[in-house]
């Protein structure tokens, strides 16, 4: 092994001249994908500029003024993919496409998730990592400790030095243009615009705003030429927390009632921990317990149903966030791709392993009343597929007057997160169990907390069930699918052995 671990190999000698002047890019020669599942493009340098070993490109990760010949890259890609799934003898008819497409990429993934994997020596883990540079030098060497002015010594780790890249802009390259593709521009003569060119990349930044140390949420679309899901044109990204409706209580004043814990650091006995007692989560023979192990993965033993909450520890709390009672209210560390699956519309999957019991993010939205729910429901405008329930032990107060008005739904339409895409099956990985951590439990205002129920691997759909009573009653009944559709079902298209065949959404 060398004596340095993961250090880029040296690049050959560069002369970029003037570094005000702007050097010309001739255009997009390859790609490859880092350990994020981000694309770096190679880009090739215009005008005579090279190394001194010949070569004369370099990789970018994508940016604005690099966008158009990016597209142009990525159209010609998709098109010669296209080609080579289709004259494949290897692949059906109309299982084709896709499928290849599909497994090209997660090959490639995988090598840089690998890549990731090694290259995690210790830092913030949510941190992108830019493989050109920024490497941490495990031990010092004596080739680095001779670079003049890096400041290395051999005493001890430290930045390797990196020689920073002149400034650089692009112009593009005058050309011929280039042919005319369909009928309409043949016959007009003018090149069509292309179809949603400018939108995955910016609306991928701007959620990336709102992700508050959450891990990256990206857009892939194998399938079509359509970039990203159609949304409203406001629609707020809201990683971890609700807006709340005209009439729809605040929780900040309940905050001095939370009961809180005095555990020191990490809470271990639940027995003692003042948050946990409320939850009334119990083993067997009555001892408390905690929601969640160690690993801070989910505890299966504990009995799911409509009784299950989990009360994570609160900001009042003495213990900090390396607590394995606070899970869910931390921020995702599951980065998330959001893809146009072949039947169902956009779906979300992870793009790393998840294990079972892994909180992998919760639902979030516009708070409203199940009365102002119902009038929504009634609109009939697609946004009451967005709409879930927050029925979190209802019948446990039926003495209690305020009871309807303390129901509450969680609108996903104009405001929410990546789990609005999440999709129905009916053998799901994942299943939602409801969490408070920033409201009293009666408030009846806890997040819905997506949960593994398997070990998922990479860039798997993750799915829930959408009617979990419905799963029950078939079980009971071993019924088969209903040859009629039920009111207000649609048909299921999960592809499951035990599809029930509809779904109520
Ligand atoms: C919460 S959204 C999920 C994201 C949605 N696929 C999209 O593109 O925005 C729920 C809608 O997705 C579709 N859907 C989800 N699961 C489905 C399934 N198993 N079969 C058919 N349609 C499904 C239905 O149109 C449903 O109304």
């Amino acid at each position: 092994m060398s004596e340095h671990e993961y250090l880029p190999s040296p690049s050959p000698e560069e002369d970029w001249g003037d570094t005000d002047r702007e050097w010309v890019v001739d255009g997009v020669v390859g790609e490859s994908i880092d350990a994020f599942g981000q694309k770096r493009y190679e880009v090739k340098w215009g005008e005579g500029w090279k190394r001194n070993d010949g070569t004369n490109t370099t990789w970018e990760h994508p940016r604005e003024d690099l966008e158009e010949l990016i597209d142009k890259w990525e159209r010609k890609q998709t098109a010669k993919r296209m080609e080579k799934a289709k004259a494949s003898p290897a692949i059906a008819i109309n299982v084709e496409d896709w499928h290849m497409l599909h497994e090209n990429r997660t090959i490639e993934r995988a090598r840089g998730y690998e890549e990731l994997k090694k290259l995690y020596i210790r830092g913030d883990p949510r941190q992108p990592i830019d493989f050109d540079g920024q490497l941490k030098r495990l031990k010092p060497s004596s080739r680095e400790s001779k670079t003049p002015g890096s400041g290395a010594s051999s005493s001890g780790p430290s930045q390797r030095p990196i020689k920073p890249l002149p400034k650089r802009s692009f112009r593009r390259l005058p050309s011929s243009s280039p042919a005319p593709d369909s009928e309409e521009e043949k016959k007009t003569g003018r090149r069509a615009p292309p179809r949603e060119t400018k939108r995955r990349r910016p609306l991928e930044k701007k959620w990336a705003e709102s992700l508050n140390g959450a891990a990256p949420v990206t857009f892939v679309n194998d399938i079509s030429y359509e970039e990203v899901p159609p949304l409203v044109p406001d629609f707020q990204y809201l990683e971890r927390r609700y807006v709340r409706a005209d009439g729809v209580s605040s929780a900040e004043h309940r905050r001095e009632f939370l009961l809180s814990c005095e555990c020191e650091r990490r809470c271990l006995d639940a027995d003692d921990c003042e948050c946990q007692k409320p939850s009334g989560l119990q083993t067997d023979d009555g001892h408390g317990i905690f929601a969640y192990n160690k690993k801070k993965l989910f505890n299966f033993k504990l009995p799911l149903g409509m009784g299950l909450e989990v009360i994570e520890c609160n900001e009042n709390c003495t213990c900090d966030e390396r607590c394995h009672n606070r899970v869910a209210q931390l921020p995702r560390d599951v980065p998330i791709e959001i893809f146009l699956t072949q039947s169902h519309g956009w779906g979300a999957r992870a793009t790393f392993p998840v294990p079972r019991g892994k909180v992998i993010g919760v639902y979030t939205g516009e708070l409203i009343t199940r009365e102002v729910a119902e009038q929504r429901h009634a609109l009939g405008d697609g946004r009451k597929s967005y709409i879930f329930d927050l029925d979190v032990h209802e019948g446990d107060d039926d003495d209690d007057e305020d009871q309807s008005a303390r129901r509450y739904s969680v609108d996903g339409y104009a405001h929410g997160n990546w789990t609005r895409f999440v999709n129905h099956s009916c053998e799901p990985n994942m299943r939602v169990v409801p969490v408070v951590w920033d409201t009293i439990p009666e408030l009846k205002q806890p997040f819905l907390a997506f949960v593994a129920t398997e070990d998922i691997p990479p860039r798997t759909e993750l799915t829930i069930d959408y009617d979990p009573n419905a799963a029950l009653e078939a079980q009971k009944n071993h019924s088969k699918r209903p040859r009629t559709r039920p009111e207000g079902a649609r048909e299921c298209m999960c592809n499951t052995e035990s599809c029930r065949g509809w779904i109520r959404v």
